[in-house]
């Protein structure tokens, strides 16, 4: 791989893949997925993906195998943790998907009171750094089990008595009649990047990399809203759009009473909201999407 090709590391798949190959594409980069694909080379740009476990990911970027990786914050939160680098990688910016928390769960039967019941308990988990940090914050002296997956099992096993465990939707700790008793650590996907400085054609291929990720982040949320309107109700309605800059106000030929109101609305807009614009006197509302945005 030439010195110049910016090196990045995604999971090859997983929870994370998806939106990582995903982001990619929206940023321009097409990367072919095969089965037994470890290398993808991208057309478009001087950029090399390497396809990954998730748990080596922060440890190819820290050691300057990669330049920059894909990784749920609770991985790389855990690494950092662990102090198993003397330069780890750094984040660099959330990614705004696989949003998981990594949970203190308990049988369904205990009567959980707060964190103090869990003195002297046994917790499994593959997470062991993060998990003790949140004991030690709660002033609770428990055993931490390290198990590398099927963490939901250990209780049934009588391996552990609770677990901390990534959670989602809550349906595999629920089909293991565990419960959610308590938030350990929020995480979603983050960019991280190699501390070392790059080369400067690195460096510019970084920033227009980074440059295009917020515009695609940016235009993930927003819609291009038309509709018309009362003139008198345009204060109102500006008002109302969700995250919208100045709208754009167009005369509409031969109807004078009433105006073309054009935005661009940076938050969601629901069914409930385009209800709330045709009270205020909106009629004609379109929504359209926004693939690219660039400030
Ligand atoms: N149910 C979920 N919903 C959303 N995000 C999740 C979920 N489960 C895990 N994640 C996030 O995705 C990351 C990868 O999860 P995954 O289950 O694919 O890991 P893995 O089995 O260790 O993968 P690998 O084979 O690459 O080691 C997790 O560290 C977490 O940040
Ligand atoms: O709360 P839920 O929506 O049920 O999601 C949580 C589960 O998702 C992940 O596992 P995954 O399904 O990716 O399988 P894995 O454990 O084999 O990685 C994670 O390890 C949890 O077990
Ligand atoms: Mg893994």
């Amino acid at each position: 791989m030439s010195e110049q090709r910016l090196r990045i590391a995604i999971q090859k798949s997983g929870r994370l893949s998806d939106g990582s190959f995903d982001l990619l594409k929206s940023c321009g980069l097409s990367v072919s997925r095969g089965r037994d694909k470890l290398y993808g080379r991208v057309q478009e740009m001087p950029i090399d993906i390497l396809l990954l476990r998730d748990d080596d990911i922060p440890e190819f970027v820290a050691d300057d195998a990669c330049d920059i990786g894909i990784i749920g914050q609770n991985v790389f939160e855990e690494e950092i943790l662990n102090e198993s680098h003397e330069a780890p990688a750094e984040e660099v910016m959330k990614l705004g998907f696989a949003h998981c928390r990594l949970m203190l769960a308990a049988p369904k039967e205990w009567c959980f009171d707060g964190s103090l019941m869990l003195e002297g308990k046994r917790i499994a988990t593959s997470y062991p750094a993060l998990t003790r940090a949140w004991l030690a914050r709660q002033g609770v002296n428990a055993k931490v089990v390290m198990m590398k997956g099927s963490v939901e099992v250990a209780p049934r096993l009588k391996i552990a008595d609770a677990v901390c465990d990534i959670v989602s939707t809550g349906a595999t700790l629920d089909a293991n009649g565990l419960k959610p008793v308590a938030t350990v650590f929020e995480s979603e996907a983050v960019l991280i990047r190699n501390r070392q400085e790059f080369s400067p054609e690195k460096q510019a291929m970084f920033e227009a990399l980074l440059k295009r990720i917020k515009g695609v982040m940016t235009s993930k949320d927003a819609k291009y809203v038309m509709m018309n309107a009362p003139r008198s109700a345009v204060p109102a309605i500006t008002e109302f759009l969700p995250g919208a800059d100045s709208p754009t106000i167009l005369e509409l030929a031969g109807n004078p009473e009433k105006v073309a109101i054009h935005a661009v609305c940076r938050e969601s807009v629901f069914w409930d909201t385009l209800e709330e614009l045709k009270k205020l006197g909106a009629s004609a509302i379109l929504v359209l999407p926004i693939e690219k945005m660039m400030a």
